[in-house]
């Protein structure tokens, strides 16, 4: 099989490569991107790109597949993605997607004392209108006599 250093995503034997490598091509004049597992080279495209090289050079050193999506890119560019494309990311070097979790602890300390104040507020809310009442009864009655 004859040695080549470009593939297309049809080739049955993609140039396979780590995350690792991929982060490293995050420059405007060495630019990958990874989108949904392919990996392109668009340090050629970074010029003619219609959103403009910033994005593109924001979108490298990661999984850019969200930010590709996102933007909604025509079929035409989809069809023009063909020809950046150098291979394939190997899964088990990409880094797990990391979700929010608000620590446990910063969820006993900062949660619960603002449910102790709403609880107040909810009970001077119930008490305030009683006392009113209350008041104005207590005047009319001091009044009368
Ligand atoms: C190989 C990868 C890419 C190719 C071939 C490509 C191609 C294109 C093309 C042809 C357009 C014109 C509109 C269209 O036909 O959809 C476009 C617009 C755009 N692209 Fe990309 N793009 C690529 C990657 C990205 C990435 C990773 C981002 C990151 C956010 C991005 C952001 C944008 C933006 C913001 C526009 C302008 C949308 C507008 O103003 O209408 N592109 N791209």
């Amino acid at each position: 099989m004859a040695a080549s250093s470009s593939y297309s995503s049809s080739d049955h034997n993609p140039k396979i490569h780590s995350y690792d490598e991929v982060s490293k091509h995050n420059q405007i004049k060495d630019c990958w991107l990874l989108i949904s597992r392919k990996i392109y080279d668009v340090t050629q495209f970074m010029d003619d790109h219609p959103g403009g090289d910033q994005v593109l050079l924001s979108a490298s050193g990661k999984d850019a597949t969200d930010d590709f999506e996102d933007v909604g890119h025509s079929e035409s560019a989809k069809e023009m993605m063909e020809k950046y494309y150098i291979g394939e990311i190997d899964l088990s070097t990409v880094p797990a997607k990391r979700t929010y979790v608000l620590p446990a602890q910063q969820q006993t300390t900062t949660r619960n004392p603002n449910k102790t104040s709403d609880l107040g507020i909810t009970i001077l809310q119930f008490l305030v209108p009683f006392l009113i009442l209350g008041l104005a009864f207590a005047i009319r009655q001091f009044t009368k006599n």
